[in-house]
């Protein structure tokens, strides 16, 4: 498969050794010092574009691409608020966009769990919860997109909270995400449901960028061929 990289930064070049290895071609490479790549024949040769840069910049990218309808898998955080605008170019424009906060087998796998444990909480109203991540000083966005999509499944499955907050829980319908920015962490995330008399914890530790790179690959894989907008559900049926 010929695949497009646009971003070449940390995640951009861990999907390229991965997607070598899994035989497939880097026909085309776009950063903010190329973006008249958008307008080549290789960008256009490509079966998909994996698209991992920058809250700011993610949606010019995927307009870009999508006027080449050429499908596109990203897994940028820090953008949601436009989510919209990508689906109706899914729905009504005949474009292709697979999407995951996180990439990795194990962070979905531990989606289902956490999902799981929150619709079992709702008979134990002793616990409260609150989530934690920790990831490298250089990300731009905090909470992670990661976290915000945990937190999310929370509220879907845990009746006594309404809404996520940053920081600080101002009343017992809040759920409290608390964001950490340490060294290279690569990636933590941690669920804890406390009473008077334990503590549980549930936590997902990433121990390096392979598991997210894997993933995209995977989801470009999935994605060649398909039509409209596409999700880590669709590819590994881990309904929860
Ligand atoms: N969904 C997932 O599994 C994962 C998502 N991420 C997210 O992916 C994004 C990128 O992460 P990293 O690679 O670690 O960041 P990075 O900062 O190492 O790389 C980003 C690259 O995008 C480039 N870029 C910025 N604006 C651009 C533009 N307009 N056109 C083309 N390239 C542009 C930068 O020059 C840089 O090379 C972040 O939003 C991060 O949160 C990161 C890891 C896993
Ligand atoms: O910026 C990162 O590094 C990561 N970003 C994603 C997020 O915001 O959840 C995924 C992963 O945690 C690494």
């Amino acid at each position: 498969m010929k695949i497009a990289l646009i971003g070449y930064g940390k995640m951009g070049r861990e999907i390229e050794k991965i997607a070598l290895e899994r035989g497939h071609e880097i026909a085309c490479i776009i950063d903010v010092n190329n973006p008249e790549k958008f307008d080549s024949p290789e960008f256009r040769s490509a079966d998909v574009a994996i698209e991992f840069t920058s809250p700011e910049s993610a949606l010019h990218n995927y307009r870009k691409a999508f006027a080449a309808n050429i499908p596109v898998v990203s897994g940028t955080t820090g953008w949601l608020e436009r989510l919209d605008e990508v689906k109706a170019a899914c729905e009504n424009g005949g474009q292709t966009f697979f999407y995951a906060s996180n990439f990795s087998l194990g962070v979905n796998i531990f989606f289902a769990l956490s999902n799981y444990l929150a619709r079992i909480m709702n008979r134990f109203s002793d616990y409260d919860v609150k989530m934690e991540e920790t990831h490298h000083i250089h990300k731009l966005d905090a909470p992670s997109g990661t976290a915000i999509t945990l937190a999310e499944g929370i509220l879907e499955n845990l009746e006594r909270k309404d809404r996520w907050v940053l920081d600080k829980a101002n009343g017992n319908d809040e759920l409290q995400i608390k964001a950490f920015r340490e060294g290279e962490v690569p990636g933590i995330h941690t669920v804890v449901y406390e009473s008077d008399a334990d503590i549980i914890r549930i936590t997902h530790d990433a121990k390096s960028r392979k598991g997210f790179a894997l993933g995209a690959v995977l989801a470009a894989e999935f994605t060649k061929g398909k039509k409209g907008f596409l999700g880590m559900n669709d590819m590994l049926d881990l309904q929860s």
